[in-house]
């Protein structure tokens, strides 16, 4: 079954407290996706192994750490994952970027996929799949399906906002992905929107509504 880690640091808790108001500037949400996404980071790459390095310092030679083993890779879904790449990528700068491009149905909610484009060696690497919303985890897991589909093996999902309905469907269909979560919601409404939730990400990050 899946890892769910759900965030309960101080500061996380209070950032999306802020992008929950509804009178939130664009600016404001966009820089908080961004940062918020950089402290889920900080946990999701808690286990990442390290190798030893000898480097000279200006007073004497010593060994120091640096990050070893698989390379990274950040898929966002598009669009509203795109924000939190960035934020990641303060973080990792090397790390590359694959884009997959996805809305919901607004009728079905079922997902549509419009763009995949990732990098070559992308199987050789960890991939954190990065999207602020997890709802009914149609879009996930369909984005999920076509990393799998590329032979793709090490996946983490990390999101600011879940649904309890779109953890229990990802976790289901994908038993092996680690799931990284901001804040764990009451529930969808009937138009499947995460209650309370924070409204459509997408919009608020590109001011579109
Ligand atoms: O779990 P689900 O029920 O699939 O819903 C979550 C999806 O909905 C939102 O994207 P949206 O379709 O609004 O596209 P956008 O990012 O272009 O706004 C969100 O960013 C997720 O991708
Ligand atoms: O509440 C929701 C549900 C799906 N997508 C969003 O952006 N918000
Ligand atoms: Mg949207």
């Amino acid at each position: 079954m899946s890892k769910v880690i759900v965030m309960d640091h101080p500061l996380i808790q209070h950032k999306i407290g802020i992008m929950r108001v509804k009178d939130t500037s664009t600016k404001e949400f966009r820089d908080l996706v961004s940062e918020i996404a950089m402290l889920i980071c900080y946990e999701a790459t808690r286990d990442l192994h390290l190798a030893d390095k000898l480097i000279e310092t200006p007073l004497e030679k010593t060994i120091a750490k640096e990050i070893a083993g698989k390379k990274l890779c950040i898929v966002p879904i598009l669009r509203a994952g795109l924000h939190m790449a960035d934020g990641i990528l303060n973080l990792i700068p090397n790390a590359k970027v694959g884009h997959i491009g996805m809305y919901r149905n607004e009728e079905t909610l079922e997902p549509v996929e419009y763009f995949c484009k990732l990098p070559k060696d992308a199987d050789e690497r960890d991939i954190f799949v990065v999207d602020p919303m997890l709802a009914t985890g149609g879009s996930a897991i369909a984005a999920i399906n076509r990393l799998k589909a590329r032979g793709i093996k090490s996946i983490r999902f990390l999101c600011l906002i879940a649904a309890p309905e779109g953890v229990e469907a990802l976790s289901k269909a994908h038993p092996d992905i680690d799931i990284y979560i901001g804040a764990v919601d009451r529930q969808l409404n009937e138009n499947g929107y995460i209650l309370p939730g924070l409204g459509d990400a997408g919009d608020r990050i590109y001011g579109t509504k």
